[in-house]
């Protein structure tokens, strides 16, 4: 199946600087979208809760802060951005009832809609702009001159403009410069959370510390499994980003290649695809939306015990530790956010 990319000359960045645009939520993918859509020329307001820590942070920068109704009545272009479990209700209390004819809604992650969560009236155009990437590291991007690609999608097309729009809003923040890929709610939500929890995060995390683990039980030194497991990691995925896992494997040794293609087989098992595939299911079948929503509704208490777990495991200390000594490495993943 075959897929369109756009790229900066398919998209018209007056479309976006035409209408006013409200970010909701100033964190990772926020400060992002709001800085560069400002630095695009685009007319971008900030929409925050009551007592928000975030509100000092996007008036240092000069963006100006109101409440989520606020935002949403004086926009016509409403960019979700948020927490995803706090959107629905965001949206039933302050989004919904200041909602006119010709907005547009917004959301940088298919999961609300995918699963039913939020419902949009027919009289608006309901459009993602999905970077594939860290929101940090989509305004670094950005201000490099470079940009993180990113997927739009169109779930309803009130005005007939929705995929201009869409793509006029990619273009103010990076996107169209690395490429932007048109796909379905449903296939970002599902692949966005296929990635982050198999491979990107869940699959990368869990690979770095039994890594280390295997390693320090067996005697070796904290601060070698550490280089080997964790820091070079990013070495070796920087020739994968730039020429694929084939350049990778042209700039390590032989012994290395010959171990990566005769073991990782070893590790990455039948049976560790056969979880994947389960994982997949659970996405595809709405098991893991429901879980991470009554988890939310619930306090958030096993989430907070398991966050606690990986802050406290050896490798976050003696990380801690080298990278103080490394002073381009442990830098603010940003000025602003
Ligand atoms: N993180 C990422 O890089 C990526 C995220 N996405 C998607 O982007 C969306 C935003 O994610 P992310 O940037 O991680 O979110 P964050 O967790 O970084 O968002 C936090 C921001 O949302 C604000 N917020 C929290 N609750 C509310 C509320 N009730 N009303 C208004 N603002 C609120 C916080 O303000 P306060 O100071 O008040 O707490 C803060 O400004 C999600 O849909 C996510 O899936 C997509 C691609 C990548
Ligand atoms: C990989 C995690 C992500 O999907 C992202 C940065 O793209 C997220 O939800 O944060
Ligand atoms: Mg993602
Ligand atoms: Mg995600």
């Amino acid at each position: 199946m075959s897929v369109e990319i756009f790229y900066d000359d398919d998209a018209d960045l007056s479309i976006i600087q035409g209408r006013k645009v409200a970010v909701i939520g100033y964190g990772s993918q926020g400060h992002a979208h709001a800085l560069s859509l400002r630095d695009s020329g685009v007319d971008v307001r900030i929409g925050l809760r009551e007592g928000s820590k975030s509100a000092a942070k996007a008036e240092e920068e000069g963006l100006r802060v109101l409440s989520n109704a606020e935002a949403a009545a004086e926009a016509d272009v409403i960019m979700i951005l948020a927490p995803d479990t706090a959107q629905r209700h965001i949206y039933a209390q302050d989004i919904a009832p200041n909602l006119k004819d010709g907005d547009a809604l917004f959301f940088g992650h298919g999961f609300n809609i995918r699963y039913g969560l939020i419902e949009a009236p027919s009289n608006v155009d309901v459009a993602m702009v999905a970077p594939k990437g860290p929101g940090h590291l989509v305004r670094r991007q950005f201000v490099d001159g470079k940009g993180v690609p990113a997927l739009i999608a169109v779930e309803q097309d009130a005005s007939g403009n929705a995929q201009a729009l869409a793509l006029a809003y990619a273009k103010a923040i990076g996107g169209t410069r690395a490429g932007v890929i048109k796909t379905t709610f449903k296939e970002e939500t599902e692949t966005d959370l296929f990635g982050e929890q198999a491979v990107l995060c869940g699959g990368a995390s869990a690979l770095v510390q039994a890594g280390f683990e295997v390693l320090t039980e067996a005697g070796y030194a904290p601060e070698v499994a550490y280089f080997e497991c964790l820091h070079e990691l990013k070495l070796i995925v920087d020739l994968m980003y730039e020429g694929g896992i084939a350049r990778m494997r042209y700039s390590i040794s032989d012994t290395a290649e010959y171990g990566d293609l005769t073991r990782g087989p070893r590790v990455i098992t039948p049976a560790v695809k056969e979880e994947m595939r389960k994982i997949l299911g659970e996405i595809q079948d709405g098991t893991f939306a429901t879980e991470w929503v009554n988890e939310d509704d619930a306090g958030r208490g096993n989430y907070k015990k398991l966050q606690q777990e990986g802050e406290q495991h050896p490798i976050e200390e003696v990380g801690k530790k080298l990278r103080g000594l490394m002073s381009w490495v442990d830098r603010p993943i940003t000025e602003t956010a």
